[in-house]
């Protein structure tokens, strides 16, 4: 399993637990809404250090912005599995496409 897999088994374990416990449960029983709202600020935050170009605190804030992504995620109940399942369908898509393009012969 990749460890955006594991963070989101972690994340999914947090629901229903304890806010005092952990800092997603806290994150999660603020509600849905909450949870994007964080994640909006977590991408802003990387678009900064994109712009200004320091790559170390953009790796920082990448990490940020996936972390809430998969909280966003689990606060409305969409799968990991499924956003990848969409991603590759898309590289099938983009395969055909490359295909069509191609001369034939
Ligand atoms: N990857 C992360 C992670 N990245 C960021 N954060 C937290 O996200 C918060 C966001 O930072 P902010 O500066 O916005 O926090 P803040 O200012 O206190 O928040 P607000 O008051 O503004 O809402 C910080 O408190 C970080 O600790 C994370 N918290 C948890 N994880 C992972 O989630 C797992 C489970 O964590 P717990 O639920 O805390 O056990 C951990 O093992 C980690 O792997």
């Amino acid at each position: 399993m990749s460890i955006l897999h594991d963070l989101a088994v972690t994340i999914e374990a947090r629901k229903g637990a304890d806010p005092d416990s952990s800092w997603t449960a806290k994150l999660l029983a603020k509600g849905p809404e909450k949870c994007a709202e964080k994640f909006g600020e977590e991408a802003i935050e990387a678009i900064i250090e994109a712009v200004k170009g320091d790559r170390a605190k953009l790796t920082s804030e990448a990490a940020d912005v996936l972390y809430h992504f998969l909280v966003m995620l689990a606060a409305r109940d969409v799968a990991l599995d499924d956003v990848l399942a969409e991603l590759a369908r898309r590289q099938g898509l983009s395969g055909i496409a490359e295909k069509a393009a191609r001369p034939k012969g």
